[in-house]
């Protein structure tokens, strides 16, 4: 669990971060979503001490991260950014052991590691092991800058827009292998994006920024059926999709398909608020029923799709 307790950093009088306290909750993903200079990133790094905050605290698991060396610290801290920050020379296996080498751990471990982690993030260890940062597609440098966070098998995963670099399709495939690693390692992640769409996705709660301060702290359906400000509603309704999706019937957007298991709706509910139901229920397909008769399944994928078509042009 990660706590923050007021916690500022001014440059030169101006407030980058504003008396910001908020908790990250043990084993779930916070996106830290906001617009441009709202101080995502500063808070991101004053939790690592990569910037030191002017005022306040963050504990980690109660313990107050200015009484542990900032090396220290790290080590039990994953960090994952846009850029990936691989080192060019070395290759993808010896880039993903920076931290275990650098731990003492034993060579044959290390190289377990290796493997499981490549396997985790869905490289084939036998053929990317050996390759240099050089010759990887953005994507998968972006998974071995995920694996080599993991490395050391760290509770806490910071992730400064983590996809940002990517082209849509790559990002949806490392969104989507992100959720499947996340449903089995319960790391305490805090995930910086000013994408709403992959905030919504990927957070189990949003924390929306604004200037430097809190807007809105919550789970993702309650951001979007109950936004706690204009500045919320408006942030969020800027999303083309978010915005069109409360003209369309669920119905009007739902598919054939197999609806077994499958939480299900009224055809009737607007599409904004069956996103709502999504995120609560935390699946990417709903079943959607009318007057009792079975219509098919409404996806994620369609809803998004609805962005821009104006009500009524399916
Ligand atoms: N080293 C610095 N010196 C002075 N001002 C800074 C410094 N770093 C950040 N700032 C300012 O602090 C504010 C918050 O910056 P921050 O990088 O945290 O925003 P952000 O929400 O991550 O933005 P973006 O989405 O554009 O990356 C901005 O107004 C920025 O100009």
């Amino acid at each position: 669990m990660i706590e923050l307790e007021h916690l500022e950093k001014r440059y030169a009088g101006a407030h980058a971060v504003r008396d910001l306290s908020l908790t990250f909750p043990e084993g779930e993903v916070t996106a830290l979503l906001g617009p441009s200079g709202c101080g995502k990133t500063t808070t991101l790094r004053m939790i690592n001490r990569l910037i030191e905050p002017t005022s306040g605290r963050v504990l980690l698991n109660g313990q107050d991260t200015q009484t542990v060396r900032p090396e220290v610290l790290r080590r039990g801290i994953g960090y994952v950014i846009q850029q990936v920050g691989l080192f060019p020379h070395l290759t993808v296996a010896q880039n993903v052991a920076t931290v275990p080498d650098l731990l003492g751990w034993e060579r044959g471990r290390v190289a377990h590691r290796v493997d499981e982690l490549l396997d985790l993030v869905g490289l084939d260890p036998a053929t990317y092991r050996v390759k240099r940062p050089g010759e990887l597609s953005g994507g998968q440098a972006q998974r071995v800058g995920v694996a080599r966070a993991l490395a050391a098998d760290p509770p806490v995963l910071l992730m400064d827009e983590p996809f940002g670099a990517l082209d849509p399709l790559a990002r949806a495939r490392l969104q989507s292998a992100f959720r499947t690693i996340q449903r089995r390692l319960r790391k305490t992640v805090v995930l910086v994006t000013h994408d709403i769409d992959e905030a919504l996705r990927l957070g189990d709660r949003v924390a929306l920024m604004n200037a430097g301060t809190l807007a809105q702290f919550g789970p993702p359906d309650e951001l979007i059926l109950r936004p706690a400000s204009p500045f919320v509603a408006q942030f969020l309704g800027e999303d083309a999709a978010l915005r069109q999706l409360a003209g369309h019937p669920a119905a009007e957007l739902t598919r054939p398909g197999n609806p077994s298991g499958l939480p299900t709706i009224e055809g009737t509910l607007d599409a904004r608020s069956a996103l709502g139901v999504m995120l609560r229920e935390g699946t990417d397909a709903l079943a959607v029923t009318q007057a009792g008769v079975a219509l098919g399944v409404l996806r994620w994928s369609d809803l998004r799709g609805a962005a821009s078509r104006p009500p009524g042009e399916a």
